[in-house]
């Protein structure tokens, strides 16, 4: 589907953003180790969450869809059964690789497979631990998809330190640990987002800088009752339309703002932006709260790698802030986006440039320089089916002085099926 989108004079409005895919993609796998029913309320439409949900059935969950409203009875850690059918991880990097973890850690055979994106996305970063624990893994060459994962005996724990900030990883590795009768340990430094740990209720413990985080079979997984809050990420495109466009308001209630999850929100205020969190409450241990946001003028700023698991998800949309933004800013230590859906740095840099704002590329980060006066050219984008890459060539094109064309934009879908009609509502023209 291509998109044609026409500058807005300003966004305005009020919105609640679609609910927090890794929270549901998690919800759904956490529910099918848990014996008995789990209720999870305001799970989202989108197609990552939605392939989890499939992907659960297969290994023996019965789940139950009905609007928002998931109600899944699962089999339980020690019942999960054997696929009659390979495992589609459709478009999802986290489902593809906590799943191999649990798989693994259950010593269930399984193939899993991935579209063309996924099936281009690095795993020998989950197949080396889940080997060392004993597991039987192989792959395409190179340690691409898709997985087969052979029966095995019980597995070895292990003390892992992550040698990337890596959430999918961490959760792999502890998902194979809670099988395991020793104690598993994983060690982070560069801490990536919690919600594993949290919605698992295991101990951690911080060491100076070290977070290490523990499980073996001992460690109980209950069912859940769970309202999933809304998705941060998709909640930064609004905080970017919001700021660089003029006089804009936009509302954007009951947000998830965990901050292991929403460093964009400080990178933007030290940008200038003109934003206010109220209402801080707490859903099912995550930190929720309303977010306002209004027009401002943003200046450069840099992002280093210390920073850059708070806003990886971000940082595609952070690049449209930057390129709007009054001076000279950079990425650094980012090398982790070429390996997104797409490669996000090269799909960055293709999209500004053609919008005539200059951009350096690196091999881990970017160079912009921002053109806060200017109205940009329009440009016709390819999302390289990358949701992510759609939605931040929607907000660079409110900014254009003529129509801009998105193509391939269904890909918005992967995690936020209402963004087009979000979009619309909140324009003005
Ligand atoms: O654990 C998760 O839910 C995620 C972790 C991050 O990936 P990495 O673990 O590869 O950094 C992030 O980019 C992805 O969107 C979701
Ligand atoms: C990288 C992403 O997801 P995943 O790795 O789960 O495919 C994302 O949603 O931006």
């Amino acid at each position: 589907m291509n998109k044609s989108i026409l500058p807005a004079a300003k966004l305005q409005g009020h919105i609640s953003v679609p609910a927090d895919k890794s929270i549901a993609q998690r919800a759904a796998l956490f529910s099918l180790l848990a014996e008995g029913r789990s209720e999870i309320k305001n799970f989202p439409p989108a197609q990552d969450p939605q392939t989890a949900l499939q992907c659960i059935r297969l290994l023996g969950a019965e789940v139950i869809q009905e609007g928002s409203d998931v109600v899944i009875t699962g089999p339980g850690r020690w019942n999960m059964k054997v696929p009659g059918q390979e495992i589609d991880c459709g478009n999802s990097g986290t489902v593809m690789r906590l799943l191999s973890g649990i798989l693994a850690g259950a010593g269930i055979p399984a193939t899993l497979t991935g579209d063309e994106s996924l099936s281009s996305r690095p795993m020998m970063r989950i197949i080396e631990p889940l080997m060392q624990m004993g597991a039987e893994i192989t792959s395409s060459e190179g340690g691409y998809p898709p997985l087969r994962i052979e029966r095995n005996r019980e597995l070895a724990s292990v003390d892992f330190t992550l040698p990337v900030p890596s959430a999918q990883l961490k959760s792999c590795v502890l998902l194979a640990g809670l099988f395991g009768s020793n104690p598993t340990t994983v060690t982070e430094t560069l801490p990536s987002r919690n919600h594993t740990e949290t919605m698992l209720q295991l101990p951690v413990k911080q060491q100076g800088n070290k977070k290490i985080i523990t499980v073996s079979r001992d460690h109980a997984v209950r069912p859940m009752k769970l309202h999933i809050p809304g998705d941060f990420s998709s909640a930064a495109f609004w905080l970017v339309a919001g700021s660089v466009l003029n006089d804009s308001e936009i509302r954007l209630s009951g947000t998830g703002i965990n901050p292991t999850r929403s460093g964009a929100l400080k990178v933007l205020e030290r940008m200038g932006a003109d934003i206010s969190v109220t209402g801080e409450r707490t859903s099912a241990g995550e930190p929720v709260a309303d977010i306002v946001v209004r027009s401002a003028r943003l200046k450069a700023t840099s992002i280093q790698a210390e920073e850059v698991p708070d806003v990886i998800d971000e940082l595609p949309v952070l690049s449209v802030a930057m390129a709007c933004a009054d001076g000279v800013s950079h990425i650094r230590g980012a090398g982790e986006l070429r390996v997104k859906e797409s490669d996000r740095l090269a799909a960055m840099e293709k999209m500004l440039h053609q919008s005539g704002v200059q951009i350096r590329t690196y091999e881990d980060g970017l160079t912009i320089s921002g053109k806060p006066d200017a109205r940009l050219l329009p440009g016709r984008y390819l999302s390289f089916h990358d949701h992510r890459i759609a939605m931040a060539a929607a907000i660079l094109a409110l900014k254009a002085d003529g129509v801009s064309e998105i193509a391939d934009a269904e890909a918005a879908a992967v995690s936020y099926t209402e963004f087009w009609d979000h979009l619309d509502i909140l324009s003005y023209r």
